[in-house]
């Protein structure tokens, strides 16, 4: 557990950064920093490794005050990724990765095994082990400051908008590749980001500060967008609040409708009473909408092309915003529901997830 107990920083030249902050980030989970641009984000992540000397408060990692921890000891124990990921440029990927194993007196071999076991960890493909930063992508790079700062197996890791400098698909990978690993290794995380859409979806708890430095909510993803405390953090978790909250929020068991079909490759079921639109599947699992008002003359078999694509799946016990979504985004209006492999087990409606919105105040799962 990281505790802030009344920290504040003030620059030499008077700038007040942080304002008495008083926080705790619980251990195994992700704290997200994020508000706007100078709020002292980075100053209060960077307390944490003492990379900045607080000027007022104390700050603990599990009940140990950091400034009486010697600063190359408590460093080895905190992993730390920044954007750009900061590597070594004249130091092949696996030198990099192996950097801190290296300080702390690894075998060299054992270091690049661990390095090599690393990237295979974080989805990056061993065969560039031999390359230099430069010689990889953005996303790849980033990854690469993901595996270096785990070598050491730190308990705590600090990551500084580790994700803002690709493009938004594979920050979106990153993001997903970063959930799925810390579920795994249940690290405690202070994240600091300026994108609300991120703090969210990464967040076990969402610190939103404001300028100065000062806490404005310390929440749950679902606390937040349901409860924001004022007015600063209404605004700044932006519009589509409820629509977003029920992403937090299971739909429970649908009841879904059956949902007549037709297997790809077979004949397009001409005069069915099923209305304009019928479900496509392959081995059960849905394809995609054919529409029977306007299929192209000559059109004899269920192809590829003749498919309308648009619609997201919902799974079964998944949130009703997967739902809902479902239902607005099909164009027969009738929502996909499909089992966690993948498989069709019918439909539901708009009216029928308001419905159950209704009957269910969206209150925060966690
Ligand atoms: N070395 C410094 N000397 C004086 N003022 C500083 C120094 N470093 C940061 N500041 C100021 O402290 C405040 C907080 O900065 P900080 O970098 O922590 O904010 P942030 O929330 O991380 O911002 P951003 O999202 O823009 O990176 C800002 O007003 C900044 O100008």
């Amino acid at each position: 557990m990281i505790r802030f107990d009344k920290v504040s920083k003030q620059y030499p030249d008077g700038t007040v950064a942080v304002d008495e902050l008083d926080l705790v980030a619980p251990s195994g989970e992700i704290t997200v920093f994020v508000g706007p641009s100078g709020c002292g984000k980075t100053t209060s992540l960077r307390m944490i490794n003492r990379m900045i000397e607080p000027t007022g408060g104390r700050i603990l990692i599990d009940d140990q005050d950091v400034t009486k921890v010697d600063s190359a000891k408590l460093r080895r124990g905190i992993g730390y990724v920044i954007q750009h990921a900061g590597l070594f440029p004249h130091r092949t990927i696996v030198d990099n990765i192996a950097s801190v194993p290296y300080l702390l007196g690894t075998d060299k071999k054992q270091a690049r095994a661990l390095a090599m076991e690393l990237m295979e960890r974080v989805g990056l493909d061993t065969r560039f082990a031999k390359r230099y930063p430069a010689q990889l992508s953005g996303g790849q790079q980033q990854r690469v400051g993901v595996a270096r700062a785990l070598a050491a197996d730190p308990p705590v890791m600090l990551m500084d908008e580790p994700f803002s400098a690709v493009d938004p698909v594979v920050r979106d990978q990153l993001q997903e590749e970063f959930l799925r690993l810390q579920s795994d290794l249940g690290k405690t995380i202070v994240f600091v980001t300026h994108d609300i859409d991120e703090a969210i979806k990464l967040g076990d708890h969402v610190a939103v500060l404001r300028v100065g430095g000062h806490l404005a909510q310390l929440a749950t993803p679902a606390e937040l967008l349901s409860r924001p405390v004022d007015a600063f953090v209404a605004g700044f978790v932006g519009r589509d609040r409820g629509y977003r909250a029920l992403g937090f929020t299971s739909a429970g068991r649908l009841s879904t409708h059956d949902e007549p079909t037709v297997s790809m490759g077979d004949p397009i079921p001409r005069g069915s009473d099923n209305g304009q639109w019928i479900l496509a599947v392959d081995s059960g699992a849905p394809q995609g909408w054919l529409s029977l008002a306007d299929l192209p003359a000559g059109a004899t078999t269920v192809t590829d092309d003749l498919l309308y694509r648009g619609g997201t799946l919902a799974t079964q016990g998944g949130s009703l915003r997967a739902a809902l979504d479902a239902c607005l985004s099909s164009p027969s209006g009738r929502g996909v529901v499909v089992d966690e492999s993948g498989r069709l087990l019918g439909s539901v409606t708009a009216r029928e997830v308001l419905d159950l919105i209704e009957a269910r105040t969206p209150e925060p799962s966690a």
